[in-house]
């Protein structure tokens, strides 16, 4: 019925202050902010122009730019990959040739696979591309640099000569994503003038003289790790959104187990429902404070570059690469999960899910393929583990790596199911599980020798020990925020339920990773799970109350399975009759095509 609230029995279990919840979730206005921002992106992608003018402009050319793309006067794509390479950020192979008749570099596409592709926004609606191209002067090449190239007419829109622009097509099923004109762009000779290359980091004078950046180069990628850092606080929106959805709808679906009348078992009771649910709620948690994590490591890595101290820019690329990759798996596969575990329901567009699935999931991709990031996770670690031996002390999120030799000795002291509560038991079993496959690794690539070949031969290992570590800095960031003052009655023990299923969650899931490294034995292996069950069932009375905290809008989450009231089945069977095919009782084409195959005669009992 309208106006009741289905799920009050649920929301009256509560154990905790939501309002407390509401706000350790919402965390920093700015988070807000982004998300809105984000929604506006899908549509269009002017958030990745901006910072990279900010990041690579000099002030004088600042002072010229963004105020035309702050007021929206020039709308801008980031147009970096290309047909033939996208990941290869060096490999691209656009060209921008400086003429020293006349002042300017000539853009150009010199095959097909340097055409442009995927950039968003670039298909119908940039007026102006940040074109990243290879510098060539003299016919010397200095690499990928930035060029900011005017695509259309700001008077008619149309195209500028020298350019040809489309979009590259329908996307992922019918997806939102398809709102967005990722485009492709070739160059035929298309002149801009030289103070149109973005000069922060390097630059050509006038005489066609190329000064190198007197900064790490990577600060050219800058905008990268920028986006990569926000879209690790995205994954935290996709998957509570989608695991809002599913535990409220758990909550209302009831199958089997009616006895004598009785209603049937709510299959969020089952504890498979649960086994597969819960861990999904506790990383959406996970990943928002990482992600508040990450953001506050990116702010302080952004002031000490301002000091030109570039002494955390390593750690920092490593991180947001890492994080970017295993929180946008987590997410994915994790929506997935939600719309299985609504069942059939759960597969009409009516549920939010389908949607939400098909815009999520390529952020798998952009900004980084997962295991292309993964992999630079896996170079750092490595050069962290062979600069031991100068003495290098690793800090921040490697410093565990400084204590190798020990994390080496470690067997976890674990006798009863509940030492898996504690903290420190969990983080040194996670730092000697990433430790030992880290050094091994080193250990197997010290045994080639070419570094290289030992690499590209290890990289599956090695992509596997940079999951561990970002695993662990995950683990490590929820219990650092549960250190925090968090007021409320029974916020903090809740958040304590939550962290703890997070990282035996992955334990289990991860238990082979921990036995072949001898970090715990198979007994302690078994006390974990024992205690994730018993975890489910504290979580289970707080269920509803952890996604309302979320504090979605039935809007926002666009889902009859997910309404705040739980009145699912009317709701559903009304959404359904909202399609165009219901319109009719008798449905197109039946006429022409179906009823004649039904007239026909029957000859000797066969059609
Ligand atoms: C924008 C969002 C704003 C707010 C919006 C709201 C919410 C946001 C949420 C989500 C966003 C939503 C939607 C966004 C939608 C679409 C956006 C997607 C747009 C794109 O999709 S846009 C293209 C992205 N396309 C890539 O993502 C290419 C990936 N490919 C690379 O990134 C490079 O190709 C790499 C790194 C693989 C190889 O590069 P390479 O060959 O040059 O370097 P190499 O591996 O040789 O390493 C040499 C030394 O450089 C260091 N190093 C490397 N990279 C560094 C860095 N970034 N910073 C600092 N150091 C770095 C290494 O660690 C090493 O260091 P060392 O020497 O010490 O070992
Ligand atoms: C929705 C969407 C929006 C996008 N928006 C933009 C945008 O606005 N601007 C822009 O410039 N680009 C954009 N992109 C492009 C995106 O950044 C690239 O697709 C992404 O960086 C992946 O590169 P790729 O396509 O070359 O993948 P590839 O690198 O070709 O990946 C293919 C496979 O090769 C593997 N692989 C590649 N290199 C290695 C390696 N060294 N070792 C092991 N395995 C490897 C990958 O893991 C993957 O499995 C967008 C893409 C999508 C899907």
């Amino acid at each position: 019925m309208e106006g009741v609230d289905h799920l009050a029995h649920e929301r009256n279990k509560a154990q905790f202050d939501v309002a407390v919840m509401k706000a350790v979730w919402a965390g920093s206005r700015d988070a807000y902010e982004l998300f809105h921002r984000f929604s506006r992106l899908v549509a269009n992608d002017p958030e990745m122009f901006i910072p990279a003018i900010k990041a690579q402009a000099t002030e004088e050319q600042q002072k010229q730019w963004l105020p035309l793309a702050n007021k929206m006067k020039i709308i801008g794509s980031y147009t970096q990959t290309e047909l033939g390479h996208g990941s290869n950020v060096r490999g691209l192979e656009t060209t921008a040739t400086f003429d020293p008749k006349t002042d300017e570099f000539v853009l150009n596409s010199p095959t097909l696979t340097a055409t442009k592709w995927w950039p968003g926004g670039l298909g119908k609606i940039a007026t102006h591309a940040l074109a990243h191209a290879r510098l060539i002067i003299d016919d010397k090449d200095y690499g990928v640099h930035g060029f900011l190239v005017q695509l259309r007419s700001l008077d008619d829109h149309l195209t500028l000569p020298g350019i040809t622009i489309g979009d590259i097509g329908m996307k992922y099923g019918s997806g939102a994503y398809n709102t967005m004109d990722n485009g492709s762009l070739i160059f035929d000779h298309v002149r801009i003038p030289r103070n149109q290359m973005l000069m922060r980091l390097s630059q050509v004078t006038r005489e066609g003289k190329y000064v190198p950046s007197n900064v790490p180069r990577q600060l050219s990628y800058g905008t990268m790790v920028y986006v990569r850092q926000k879209i690790v606080f995205d994954a935290s929106i996709a998957l509570s959104r989608a695991v809002c959805i599913s535990t409220r709808y758990s909550a209302v679906r009831r199958q089997f187990g009616s006895h004598n009348g009785s209603p049937e078992t709510q299959v969020i009771d089952y504890k498979t429902q649960q086994a597969r649910l819960f861990p999904l709620l506790a990383s959406a948690y996970a990943i928002r404070f990482v992600s508040e994590w990450l953001n506050s490591f990116y702010k302080d890595l952004l002031q000490r570059l301002e000091a030109k101290d570039f002494s955390t820019l390593p750690e920092a690329h490593a991180c947001t690469a890492g994080l970017k990759s295993i929180t946008t798996s987590v997410a994915a596969d994790g929506i997935e999960e939600c719309r299985k575990l609504c069942g059939g329901h759960g597969y009409l567009t009516s549920s939010g899910l389908p949607e939400l699935s098909a815009v999520y999931i390529p952020a798998c991709t952009y900004e980084g393929d997962n295991v292309v990031m993964l992999l630079q996770v896996a170079r750092y670690l490595m050069k962290t583990i062979s600069q031991l031996k100068s003495g290098n002390k690793p800090v921040g999120t490697t410093a565990y790596l400084g204590r190798a030799e020990q994390l080496m000795q470690y067997h976890s002291d674990v006798l009863r199911a509940e030492d898996w509560l504690k903290p420190n038991v969990v983080v040194e079993a996670f730092e000697a599980r990433a430790a030992r496959m880290s050094m091994a690794c080193a250990q197997n690539l010290s045994k080639f020798n070419n570094p290289e070949d030992g690499f590209q031969e290890l990289s599956a290992d090695l992509v596997e020990a940079a999951t561990a570590h970002c695993q662990l800095i995950i683990v490590s960031k929820f219990i650092e925020k549960l250190q925090q003052d968090i007021p409320g009655k029974g916020v903090k023990e809740q958040l304590g339920v939550l962290r703890s299923i997070y990282a035996l969650f992955l334990l289990h899931k991860h238990i082979g990773d921990f036995l072949s490294t001898d970090c715990i034995t198979p007994k302690q292996g078994y006390l974990a799970n024992e205690q994730l069950r018993s975890l489910y069932s504290q979580v289970r009375p707080n269920a509803i109350a952890l996604v309302d905290a979320f504090n979605y809008t039935d809007h926002f989450l666009s889902s009859v399975l997910g309404r705040y009231d739980g009145n699912v089945y009317p709701k559903l069977y009304e959404e359904a009759w909202k399609d165009p095919l219901n319109d009719t009782s008798i449905p197109d084409g039946f006429h022409e095509y179906v009823q004649p195959m039904l007239k026909q005669p029957l000859h000797h009992g066969r059609l």
